[in-house]
């Protein structure tokens, strides 16, 4: 890509099993190697940089050392800085919820000692990677109280999600980007799991209004499954692949 095209695309990426390879503890696990050094160097030479993940805008900022010229968007969008973390807004609609959410985390510790829960602020997830065997004893336990409690239940990787009940996803978040960019020949969504697929949707649609807007839609294989596969323009073999597609866009 010369650099005039560069400069005129945006670029996504998702979090875990993207920038990150998938662990056993979610608050261990790292960027793998040049993942910041390399988006920080996008960032100053595209359209737009964002990572968009389903981690708080605090974990995402700590993970890729604040650089500024990275846009932030936690929690499928309902955080958002885009001064590398120093300043987070957070979706008005949404903020009503932390009280409700900070009861599911209660509950669910206390209903599924075994699980592990990550208490997120507006979202809760209840991990079962530890303990595969609950898996069916946690999706029944989330279908059951988001029901109760008019939450949304959000699924992803041995881990299910309660959130707040608002119309908001990483779709929303990529359209919002493209549509304030109409000078945009191009996008990337680099992702690995469902809740990217509103993602990459958002960025064919686009191509589909405009035909010279080039969507490219990069899947991260995972041996669990790949649930972007029959989507995907591009296919790479694991997060460590990631750095040096972007490296090699800079060229
Ligand atoms: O949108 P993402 O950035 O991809 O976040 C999705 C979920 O990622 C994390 O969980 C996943 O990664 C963990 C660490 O590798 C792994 O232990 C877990 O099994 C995976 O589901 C994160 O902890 C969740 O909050 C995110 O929803």
């Amino acid at each position: 890509m010369d650099s005039a095209q560069l400069s005129h695309t945006a670029f996504f990426f998702d979090f875990d099993g993207t920038l990150s390879a998938i662990g056993p503890d979610p608050e261990k696990v790292r960027p793998v190697d040049d993942a910041p050094e390399a988006l920080a160097s996008l960032a100053g030479r595209s359209a737009y940089c964002a990572v968009v993940s389903a981690r708080p805008v605090a974990f995402l900022a700590a993970q890729l050392h604040a650089v500024p010229g990275i846009a932030l968007h936690g929690l499928y969008g309902l955080e958002h800085s885009s001064d590398g973390g120093a300043t987070v807004s957070t979706l008005p609609e949404a903020a009503p919820y932390r009280p409700l959410i900070d009861e599911a985390a209660r509950a669910a510790a206390e209903e599924l000692p075994q699980a592990l829960v990550e208490h997120k602020g507006l979202s809760c997830a209840v991990h079962y990677r530890n303990a595969p065997e609950l898996a069916d004893a946690v999706e029944l336990w989330a279908a059951g109280y988001g029901a109760e409690h008019g939450l949304k239940v959000q699924r992803g990787r041995m881990v299910v999600e309660l959130k707040p009940p608002v119309e908001r996803d990483k779709g929303h978040v990529v359209r919002e980007a493209l549509d304030a960019r109409p000078e945009l020949v191009g996008g990337w969504f680099f992702g690995d799991d469902l809740g990217d697929r509103p993602a990459f949707a958002a960025l064919a649609a686009r191509a589909e209004r405009e035909p010279a807007f080039r969507a490219m839609r990069v899947a991260i294989a995972n041996p669990e499954g790949d649930p972007l596969s029959d989507l995907a323009d591009l296919m790479l073999d694991r997060p460590e692949e990631v750095p040096g597609v972007v490296r090699r866009l800079l060229r």
